[in-house]
């Protein structure tokens, strides 16, 4: 049975999409299967791993809104050695037809990806930065999250507003979700904040926080637009071997038996 893992922060540009891409691609190049499931209108995951975006495809608006299944939308990528569920803008109409749902509106994208969930090691879900109905069906549908946090300042703002957001989909939708892990992301030794931040995050998470901490890594920043992850635009720079690093600890806690260390 494989593990359904959410990238969430409703903040924007802390590095959710850099980190489902390249965990994604990581956990693939460890031999794992793996889906990535692109749940941001952006479709940035989508075009960050070489695939098409078009509004006129496939995606995941179609699975979650309609009577399509993943095996009509999945795209079996070769490099990096992962499966993609695209998508487009299209999503963003989701929210505002799903409220109009009586019920069932929190499960659309559990329904489907339980259905594949056994064809895969890990299902890695990227986010979109709000704490809408989009963002709810990703953390009902997983079995944790791991939360991309930005060392800058104010790092921690917002994260309690999103804590309160799982306990309330615990509470209602999916008693088993979990914090998998938080990961520092667009880390600069050379910075007292830096520095600062990853103390606080620490005391507040404790041994939540994985000890690979990405650091700001201008290759990371460009593989997306080359619609390549870090392991096949650069992989000796620091970023790859930052990713690389968190895939083995997500990898590893999750072998049969494994606590999180
Ligand atoms: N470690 C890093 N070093 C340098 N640049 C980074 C790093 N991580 C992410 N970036 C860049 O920062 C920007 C935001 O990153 P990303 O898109 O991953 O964040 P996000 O949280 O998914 O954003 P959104 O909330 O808009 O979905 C992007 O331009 C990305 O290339």
């Amino acid at each position: 049975m494989g593990k359904i893992i959410a990238i969430s922060n409703q903040k924007g540009g802390v590095g959710k999409t850099t980190t489902a891409i390249n965990l994604a691609s990581g956990l693939g190049y460890l031999g794992k299967k793996v889906l990535l499931v692109d749940f941001d209108p952006q479709g940035n995951a989508t075009q960050g791993v070489g695939a098409n975006n078009d509004d006129s495809k496939l995606s995941v608006y179609n699975l979650i809104m309609e009577d399509y299944e993943v095996d009509q939308m999945r795209k079996k990528l070769v490099n990096p050695p992962i499966d993609l569920i695209p998508a487009n803008i299209s999503l963003a109409g989701a929210d505002l037809q799903m409220v109009q749902y009586e019920t069932g509106k929190e499960e659309l994208l559990k329904n489907k990806l339980d259905k594949v969930k056994d064809e895969y090691d890990f299902i890695i879900i990227d986010c979109p930065p709000s704490l809408g109905l989009l963002n709810t069906n990703a953390l009902t549908a997983a079995d944790s999250v791991i939360i991309p946090v930005q060392c800058e300042y104010y790092a921690l703002e917002g994260l309690m507003q999103l804590l309160l957001t799982i306990r309330l989909v615990q509470q209602l939708f999916n008693p088993n979700l979990e914090v998998e892990g938080v990961v520092l992301t667009m880390f600069d030794a050379r910075t007292k904040l830096s520095l600062e931040v990853q103390q606080e995050v620490r005391k507040h998470f404790k041994d939540k926080v994985y000890k690979s901490f990405i650091p700001r890594n201008v290759r990371l920043s460009e593989s997306p637009s080359r619609g390549m992850s870090i392991f096949e635009y650069d992989v000796r720079c620091e970023g790859a071997k930052a990713y690389a690093g968190l895939a083995s600890e997500v990898e590893k806690a999750n072998r049969k038996g494994a606590k999180h260390e």
